[in-house]
């Protein structure tokens, strides 16, 4: 479902032939890349603006060196003093501007890296600080694809404005000198410009408005790509004989992306070599006219060499500079996508905060919750009203999709109930700090993450601040029995996890599981919530996992979600979710002795064991 919140820009404004509001994006970024090294930055424009003197005056030493030669010709008694001056100066003004192009194209270089890099881990933090529903969001997701698309448009972006500014400058002084000789000139030169310029703009605004109608296609096409191409899929790709399955929807879908590209790329080349054409033609009549002019004897060879040099180069840097002008106004478009992306306004945080409370006592009442998922009408919760005491261990059992875990995310403050409010000792929970509260809870997820990182970082990840803290990851890996994983390691609690990077170990989904648990254990929090914490260990392990979790925490408000009964029935009490409505709650006992849904399924269970 759209939501407004993610588009502040119409594709209308984006698509408008000249882009030029897209400009306006320019100054924004100019404040970035001065940000990221004032020194780079002021070194890389002063080298410019020395280089953008250069053509005129090596064309003005050239006309005056000409000129010298004829005369010198010409007198018996010649001094060359004059001439070999101007050629030093000429050859000094060549070396020191190749000079300058290096030191710009260096630092070109290193700012764009450093741009690059910088651009990228704003978008990661930015990522960080949207919520859930955001990130859960295809439109999101379209953004977040344009924005991180063109970083290399954006570095080049900066070298094409800066350029520019220096093209700018040699333009000028080439047009001073133009007009100062021939004015004429200059109208022959700006009429062979204008249409190319048209042209370009024209198709630099179709080239943006395709690709940006293609942001969800190329979405696809990478998932295509790295489900054909990954690691992780590689056994079901193999087994299922899926590869020509993908490849083949990958390439009707590129295919299709290609033909339109190709037919606009095909009529701007089209049009383009015609303008071009028109330009060299124009330069030709001005040339003949300044032959026209040297044989009637009004200019001089040199002053002929002068301005068919100055015409062809001012030529070809207006040339450039209108085909510049248009990729910055199209870079800005790309550039106005990142800006967007960084724009999306952020949840408000919590204002006054209440504290948490330093100890628990009354524990968590949820009354009356419903919850639909953003951009869905079916409930998933449909009015829940129940209490989790301090120091309770309750168990949520329920189907598939009967909304055990939207429950435990609820309560975490990563969605708001639709209506209903959820209370921790009597307060809204919406009352206390997102962060302070969220602190309070060890948590493991049901689909945690395998980070490929060291064992360490993997446990760590619980408390990352602790990285370094040796004695509380063994503690936090003894208590989740990751300790036995640890010890089959060769590089113990560095060992590298996962295939992807060298030295890496991959660990089988129970060692994994042990090792995600772990996380939860490394903060000595007041809460704990497993959610499936044991699904892949195998019987014996399950058993040690929870009879060491229930002494570890006694006293600790626990929420554990399990489809194992073996592992439910060591809770304090059990809530019976069914349809998104609490069918039953209460001890193992209590509900074994009601003929509802757990006694059925618990029976069930356990016939299956026998
Ligand atoms: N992010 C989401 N967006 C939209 N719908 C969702 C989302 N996550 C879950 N749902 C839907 O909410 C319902 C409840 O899902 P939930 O994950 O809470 O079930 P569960 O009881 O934990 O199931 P399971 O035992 O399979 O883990 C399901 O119908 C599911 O399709």
């Amino acid at each position: 479902m759209a939501r407004p919140k993610l588009q502040s820009i119409t594709d209308k404004q984006k698509t408008s032939v000249f882009s030029l509001d897209s400009l306006s994006a320019i100054p924004r970024f100019f404040g970035e890349i001065w940000r990221v090294s004032p020194k780079l930055f002021t070194v890389n424009s002063i080298g410019r603006l020395l280089a953008a003197l250069s053509p005129v005056i090596t064309l003005w030493i050239g006309k005056i060196i000409i000129d010298e030669i004829i005369t010198q010709i010409a007198l018996e008694e010649q001094d060359l003093t004059r001439l070999w001056t101007f050629v030093g100066i000429e050859l000094g003004v060549v070396i020191l501007t190749e000079l300058l192009n290096r030191l710009v194209t260096l630092t070109d270089g290193l700012i764009g890296d450093l741009y690059s890099n910088a651009s990228s881990e704003k978008i990661l933090r930015k990522t960080n600080e949207l919520t859930l529903e955001q990130l859960e969001d295809p439109e999101f997701y379209d953004k977040l694809e344009r924005a991180r698309q063109q970083t290399n448009g954006r570095v080049n972006l900066m070298s094409d404005a800066l350029g520019q500014v220096q093209a700018l400058i040699s333009i000028v002084s080439l047009i001073a000198a133009l007009i100062y000789f021939e004015p004429w000139l200059i109208v022959l030169l700006i009429l062979s410009i204008i249409p190319s310029f048209i042209n370009e703009a024209k198709y630099s605004s179709h080239r943006y408005s395709l690709a940006r109608s293609w942001t969800a296609e190329r979405r696809e096409l990478d998932y295509l790509r790295f489900v054909g191409a990954n690691n992780t899929t590689a056994k079901e790709v193999k087994l299922f004989g899926l590869t020509d399955y993908i490849a083949l929807r990958f390439k009707n879908l590129s295919n299709k992306y290609y033909h339109i590209n190709k037919n606009l790329s095909i009529k701007q080349s089209i049009y383009g070599s015609l303008f071009n054409i028109l330009g060299t033609l124009s330069y030709y009549g001005a040339y003949v006219f300044i032959i026209i002019e040297v044989i009637a004897g009004v200019l001089t060879i040199g002053e002929l060499t002068f301005l068919s040099g100055s015409f062809n180069r001012l030529r070809n840097n207006l040339q450039q500079f209108f085909s510049r002008f248009t990729r910055i106004s199209e870079s800005a478009l790309y550039l106005m996508d990142y800006f967007d992306f960084l724009d999306i306004p952020l949840e408000q945080h919590t204002v006054n905060p209440i504290p948490l409370p330093e100890v628990i006592n009354e524990g968590f009442e949820l009354r009356n919750v419903q919850f639909y998922y953003p951009g869905s009408d079916t409930p998933v919760l449909k009015g829940v009203s129940f209490h989790i005491k301090a120091g309770e261990k309750i168990a949520f059992v329920g189907e598939n999709g009967a909304g055990k875990t939207t429950l435990i995310k609820l309560i975490l403050r990563f969605y708001e109930p639709t209506s209903g409010e959820i209370l921790l000792d009597g307060i809204n929970i919406n009352k206390f700090s997102k962060e302070e509260y969220r602190a309070r809870f060890g948590v493991i997820f049901q689909d945690f993450f395998k980070y490929e990182f060291r064992l360490r970082e993997n446990i760590a990840v619980g408390d990352i601040a602790q990285i370094d803290n040796d004695s509380l990851i063994t503690d936090a890996a003894e208590r989740s029995l990751a300790s036995q994983v640890i010890a089959e390691m060769t590089d113990g609690i560095d060992q590298q996890l996962g295939r992807r990077f060298a030295k890496g170990q991959e660990l089988s989904g129970g060692q994994w599981q042990k090792v995600a648990l772990a996380r939860a254990y490394m903060k000595n929090a007041d809460i704990m919530v497993l959610d499936e914490p044991t699904s892949a260990l195998d019987a014996q392990a399950e058993f040690d996992v929870f009879e060491r979790f229930i002494g570890l925490t006694k006293g600790k408000t626990s929420i554990i979600i399990s489809h194992r009964f073996s592992t439910v029935r060591m809770a304090d009490r059990i809530l019976v979710l069914k349809n998104g409505k609490i069918e039953e709650i209460g001890t193992h006992e209590e509900l074994m002795n009601n003929p509802q849904t757990y006694s059925r399924l618990f029976n069930l269970q356990a016939a299956g064991y026998q």
